[in-house]
């Protein structure tokens, strides 16, 4: 069982470096963390950056776990190609570019790309955010999948994660930990980053940061609203090249591992999306760029 500790960090290639990162600071508000070599890091935690942006081709290029240590990395290996999942081994330059010590690529079955990494820097500063948005921290991520239950098998098969929820066949909320869930999978055509989630401190942060993105003519996705599923009040919104966004507050934390029975929710109903009944835009994707594992910058 490869046991992930924690999201990292997501990498998404741009065409629009600067756009990029414009509306990650100041709209958003995460930290412009550093430059380097086409690729900007952006912060929003203790890691030195959950997201990078790094020019080329438009679109998602990997997410990224966290592993507890080289051992660990190496076991991860040797797990994964003996369920005959192709693995690449990171040089130290993709290292250097992720500020971890040491990674591995792989593809989920769909072709989503995913990095495992080791001993990824923390920035001990304090968090100089763009605006205030109560950012607390880097929350989850979501991919797409024309097969959610296949995910889940591919994920609960290999690694420490567990069903937190299903939405019908059309979503499934996995936990890695307490909380509720850092990797959701959606159903979709193609592999892809559905969106990437920030949580913030209160409600008033969501409701600040809603009048705000109207003010600043961005694309609200949907929201405010309130998942059933981890009670987060949530606002989802558009950032250039079609990068999802969304922030919320009060997920919901399982702290008893063993009584927790996985719920089912019907797809069909909007209040299995939304318990307020909001209108319901179907959040966008990034797709996934495609290129042979271990060609990554
Ligand atoms: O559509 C349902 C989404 C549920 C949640 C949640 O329960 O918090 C998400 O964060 C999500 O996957 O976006
Ligand atoms: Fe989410």
């Amino acid at each position: 069982m490869i046991n992930l500790r924690d999201i990292a960090y997501v990498r998404s290639g741009t065409a629009d470096l600067e756009a990029a990162v414009r509306f990650a600071v100041d709209i958003v508000g995460l930290q412009e963390q550093e430059r380097d070599d086409g690729a900007a890091y952006l912060r929003a935690d203790h890691r030195h950056h959950c997201l990078a942006f790094v020019e080329g081709e438009s679109g998602v290029l990997a997410s990224a776990f966290s592993l507890g240590d080289e051992n660990e990395l190496a076991d991860a290996e040797r797990q994964l190609e003996a369920a005959g999942v192709p693995v690449a081994r990171g040089t130290s330059q993709q290292a250097r570019a992720r500020r971890v010590r040491d990674l591995l690529a792989f593809d989920d079955p769909f072709g989503n790309r995913f990095e495992l990494v080791v001993d990824q820097a923390r920035d001990a500063r304090p968090v100089a955010f763009g605006r205030s948005a109560g950012i607390t921290e880097f929350g989850h991520l979501c991919v797409d999948a024309p097969d959610v239950r296949e995910a889940y098998r591919f994920w609960s098969g290999l690694f420490n994660v567990r069903i937190s929820d299903w939405i019908g066949d059309w979503a499934a909320l996995l936990r890695i930990d307490q909380v509720h869930h850092k990797l959701a999978v959606f159903r979709g055509g193609s592999p892809g980053l559905c969106h990437i989630n920030f949580q913030v401190t209160s409600l008033d942060d969501v409701m600040r940061s809603w009048h705000f993105l109207e003010e600043n003519g961005v694309e609200i996705q949907q929201g405010p609203g309130r998942h059933p599923q981890s009670t987060a009040v949530f606002l989802y919104f558009k950032g250039p090249e079609g990068l999802t966004y969304e922030y919320s507050y009060g997920v919901q934390l399982i702290e008893d591992e063993a009584s927790w029975q996985p719920r089912w929710f019907d797809p069909m109903h909007p209040a299995s999306i939304d318990m307020w009944c909001g209108t319901s835009k179907r959040v966008s994707t990034q797709p996934q760029v495609r290129r042979p594992l271990g060609a990554d910058r």
